[in-house]
């Protein structure tokens, strides 16, 4: 399968400051992928070279098989900035239909685009009274004109309520579904984490970790916690047959140990069930990943 973007070896500096060193990836067509980094890691700078705002020093990237800004590949990319700004005065119907307008399409098909963003019912009322959710989805409704291959979406989950960020992904999972690729920046860690197929970890404007989230789970090499939770009379017992333990106050066994370990110490575990009335094993989450992987660059 052609991927949908392609960068290769991509670095970009702005003056002293190298904002993308080396920087290589390729999105497949229906992957939804999050690009993750600290302030300054160079997602903006990725995004703006992917859409063709501004120029790269080395590399090479290609959207949709074309060079980033030119027409045969901004007929096929969607952006939304993290802060959308929109006419007070139009309603949602009058905005939407001038972008179609602008883009050629038929502006009939605004109301059906308000609708699937859930804004059906205020299509009708000005922006100006609009929630700040609200302008978020009128700017996803703008992303949906055309049936864009790729959308762009720096940040497009911030401000919103939990609710709407469900129905964000929702509305994502349906586009992917049908094909479209979503690169999307964020700093919500939790909601990247179950609601896309890949992560992108850029550091220092190197990507220091790519891959679903199994893939870099098992390159960061982290600890993994177990919590044993003993039958009642049986804590004093249970510890002293687990000495790496610690018995917290809540009367749970904590245990951290490699990857390695694992299988061992659950043999240990399981063989003493009759004291155990729980367990849970927690991988490192998304946030520890994250931590490491942005450390290791010396941030
Ligand atoms: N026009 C510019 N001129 C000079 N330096 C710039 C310019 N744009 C970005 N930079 C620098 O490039 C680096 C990467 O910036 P970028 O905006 O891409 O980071 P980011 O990951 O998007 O950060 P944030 O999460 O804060 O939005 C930073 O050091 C920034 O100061």
């Amino acid at each position: 399968m052609t991927p949908t973007l392609t960068i290769s070896r991509l670095t970009k500096r702005f003056q002293s400051v190298e904002a993308l060193k080396q920087v290589s990836l390729a999105l497949q067509p229906g992957k939804r992928a999050a690009l993750l980094g600290h302030n300054g890691a160079g997602k903006s700078t990725m995004m703006k070279i992917i859409l063709g705002l501004i120029p790269f020093d080395s590399g090479e990237v290609q959207v949709c098989g074309q060079v980033p800004g030119s027409e045969a590949a901004r007929m096929q990319v969607a952006y939304l900035p993290e802060n959308v700004a929109f006419h007070p005065a139009l309603t949602g119907e009058e905005q939407i239909r001038h972008y179609l307008s602008l883009r050629g399409d038929d502006p009939r098909i605004a109301p059906e685009l308000l609708a699937r963003v859930g804004l059906g019912h205020a299509a009708r009322r000005r922006i100006g009274t609009y929630s700040k959710g609200m302008r978020q989805r009128v700017g996803l409704a703008q992303t949906l004109i055309g049936r864009p291959r790729l959308m762009v979406l720096d940040e497009p989950t911030s401000g919103l309520d939990p609710v709407s960020r469900r129905d964000f992904y929702d509305l994502l999972d349906g586009l992917s579904a049908d094909g479209t690729t979503i690169l999307l920046s964020s700093h919500a860690l939790t909601e990247v984490e179950a609601r896309t197929d890949s992560i992108l970890i850029l550091s220092g404007g190197q990507l220091v970790a790519e891959g679903s989230l199994a893939d870099i789970r098992a390159q960061a090499v982290l600890p993994i916690t177990l919590l044993v939770r003993p039958v009642e009379g049986h804590a004093a017992s249970l510890a002293a047959a687990l000495p790496e333990a610690s018995l917290g106050i809540d009367g749970v066994l904590r245990i951290t140990c490699a990857q390695t370990e694992k299988l061992p110490l659950l043999a240990r575990i399981t063989s003493r069930s009759a004291e155990v009335a729980d367990l849970d094993v927690n991988p490192p989450s998304l946030e520890d990943i994250y931590s490491h992987f942005s450390r290791r660059d010396g941030q």
